[in-house]
């Protein structure tokens, strides 16, 4: 795999506004070349940010022992330690739809006195994203057919749900020339995910040629990228990149991914008009849920690369 870098430009797209049909072919090329975009007009402003950055630096400076409380061996199973994912990475995953209440199980067991600012403000956080991802859903069947956000939407999204992770990498002291991986290659297992990154970058994107390509961070836009399950349901008109998180060193990162997903029960299956006439459907019908857990059952304890997708799991050669 080369390691030259190169950064790539991506479609912003105003979710505030009407799209406009050239918006939208950006959009379906870009979500077909890279399977990511950037947002604006999200309206998440920029107080809330700070807010949830301060909130999670503070989350992350606490003992090791204080955050053990939360996961990987407890009841909760909240909390994701360092050696997990990498030895840079440790993450808090607060799930919706009641975000307030799953953050305030973590925070009744982190911290020495009752605190619902943290919970509050990760409510309002989730909600919005919940709005946010809906939105985007809507914006990525339009973009993949006329009509289908109407065709579609209701009928196979609407019990969609979404959490959130925050996350904290810790500074690598030594990088040398081979780059140290916060967060190693792999591809999402939601619809879509929506990622907040500080302005210190270092998220990358696989290209089809396998060069790694930044995605520089911009100052209030939202990084969005689907997922294995959008890839499969739309019969791969829609990509789900391999990507990854690079570090810097003696620089620490925090970010907040976000994502949204289809219900557990769900069967994933092509419509006939998203395939297309005379096209193959690529992928059997696979439920959410065994997927998820095959790609649990096939990562724990590597740091290295996921070796599986949605493609060894469901593709229709197989
Ligand atoms: O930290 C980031 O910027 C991206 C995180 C990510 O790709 C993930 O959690 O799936
Ligand atoms: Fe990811």
């Amino acid at each position: 795999m080369s390691e030259s870098q190169n950064s790539i430009q991506l479609p912003v797209l105003d979710i505030s506004k009407p799209l406009h049909p050239s918006s939208l072919s950006s959009l379906s090329q870009a979500c077909k070349e890279w399977g990511f975009f950037h947002i604006t007009g999200h309206g998440i402003s920029q107080d809330l940010y700070s807010k949830l950055y301060s909130l999670s630096k503070h989350l992350f400076s606490l003992p090791s022992i204080t955050k053990l409380k939360l996961g990987p061996s407890s009841s909760i199973k909240t909390y994701t330690p360092h050696f997990i994912a990498s030895p840079f990475f440790e993450s808090l995953r607060v799930s919706g739809p009641d975000f307030f209440t799953s953050a305030q199980s973590s925070a009744d067991l982190l911290f020495d006195q009752p605190n619902s600012e943290f919970s509050e403000i990760l409510q309002e956080y989730g909600s919005k994203m919940t709005e946010i991802s809906k939105r985007i859903l809507q914006i990525v069947l339009m973009s993949l057919g006329d009509g289908f956000e109407r065709k579609y939407y209701e009928s196979e999204f609407s019990d969609c749900n979404g959490y959130l992770r925050i996350i904290n990498y810790s500074p690598p002291e030594k990088v040398e020339d081979k780059e140290v991986e916060g967060l190693g290659m792999h591809t999402d297992m939601s619809c879509v995910t929506i990622v907040y990154q500080d302005e210190i970058g270092g998220l990358q994107v696989r290209s089809k040629e396998d060069k790694w390509m930044d995605i520089i961070p911009c100052e209030g836009t939202l990084v969005v990228n689907i997922g294995d399950l959008m890839q499969a349901w739309s019969n791969e008109q829609l990509r789900s990149s391999e990507h990854r998180v690079v570090l810097k060193r003696f620089v620490n990162r925090i970010s907040l991914a976000f994502f949204w997903c289809f219900e557990d029960e769900k069967v994933i299956l092509a419509p006939d008009e998203v395939v297309g006439e005379g096209e193959m459907r690529i992928y059997k019908p696979f439920a959410c849920l065994d997927y998820l857990k095959f790609r649990e059952s096939s990562e724990k304890g590597k740091f290295e690369k996921v070796g599986y997708t949605v493609k060894d799991f469901a593709g229709a050669e197989l």
